[in-house]
């Protein structure tokens, strides 16, 4: 196992668009290897906390932290852009809807960030592209555009696309909601074998046996705070409605 660090920090985040809160101060720590799942219901702020994470939605007050460098820092504009490029080059995202570029094949998909940011030639390029699409299963179709793959294939092809960043960290926003029930388990299959390999993973999941089969802790949120939160084998099993029944009875009586 590798060594267990507080790797991800976040320190109080706390998140508002407009007059509405959505996120409301939540602390986490998740250390080097670990995979932490986030289930909760839609509008509770997951994919908020997700995108805080590299800054794509800008926490209005607390902290980012990755592998000891704060990733929310207040910078200068062009040290900003400076710093956050080299922050999100650690990162690799992978959404629901795989955002996939349409005009490039699924090989130009996975070379193009790593030639334009890293500086590898074609021939580097070309050889990690089939490095990671094989590592998918995906290698047989590295000259097929995405109009050409079904759902579930062309979100292996985005997870290689983040993969071929050398990323210290996954983050996955429900990669596996917009995929036809049968194209499920190939993508949770990936997921599971970068699990294997001790990938440090966030996943943003509606899929508790997933989530109980490869987290290491799962978070429960409801309307922008985490519920509950602990090994899947005891977050899952109470109901929803239990849990924020009970939340809120704990704070109703920790205010009294
Ligand atoms: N850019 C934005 N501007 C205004 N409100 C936003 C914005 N993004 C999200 N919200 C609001 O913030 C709240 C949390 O949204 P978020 O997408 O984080 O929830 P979620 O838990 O991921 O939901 P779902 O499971 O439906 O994806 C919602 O009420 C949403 O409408």
């Amino acid at each position: 196992m590798p060594e267990q660090t507080d790797f991800v920090e976040i320190r109080h985040a706390q998140k508002s668009f407009g007059p509405v809160e959505v996120l409301k101060d939540i602390s986490l720590t998740v250390k080097r290897g670990q995979i932490v799942g986030i289930i909760g219901s839609s509008g509770s702020g997951k994919s908020t906390l997700l995108r805080a994470i590299n800054d794509l939605d800008p926490l209005t007050s607390g902290e980012i932290w990755l592998d000891g460098v704060q990733v929310n820092k207040t910078l200068p504009h062009r040290q900003y852009e400076k710093h956050i490029n080299e922050m999100r080059q650690q990162v690799g995202m992978v959404f629901q809807h795989f955002n996939l570029f349409p005009h490039m094949t699924a090989r130009e998909n996975v070379t193009m960030a790593p030639k334009m940011l890293k500086g590898l030639s074609k021939q580097e390029a070309d050889k990690l592209a089939e490095e990671q699409l094989d590592k998918v299963g995906m290698l047989e179709r590295i000259d097929y555009y995405p109009s050409q793959l079904s759902g579930g294939q062309k979100q292996r092809v985005a997870i290689a696309r983040a993969l071929a960043m050398k990323p210290k960290l996954m983050l996955f926003d429900e990669a596996t909601s917009a995929l036809d029930p049968e194209l499920v388990e190939e993508v949770n299959l990936v997921m599971k074998r970068l699990a294997e390999e001790h990938m440090t993973m966030i996943i943003v999941t509606h899929e508790m046996d997933f989530a109980a089969s490869v987290c290491d802790r799962v978070l429960f949120m409801d309307k922008g705070v985490v519920v509950e939160e602990g090994p899947p084998e005891i977050v899952l099993k109470t109901p929803a409605k239990e849990r924020t029944r009970e939340f809120l009875r704990k704070h109703i009586e920790g205010a009294k």
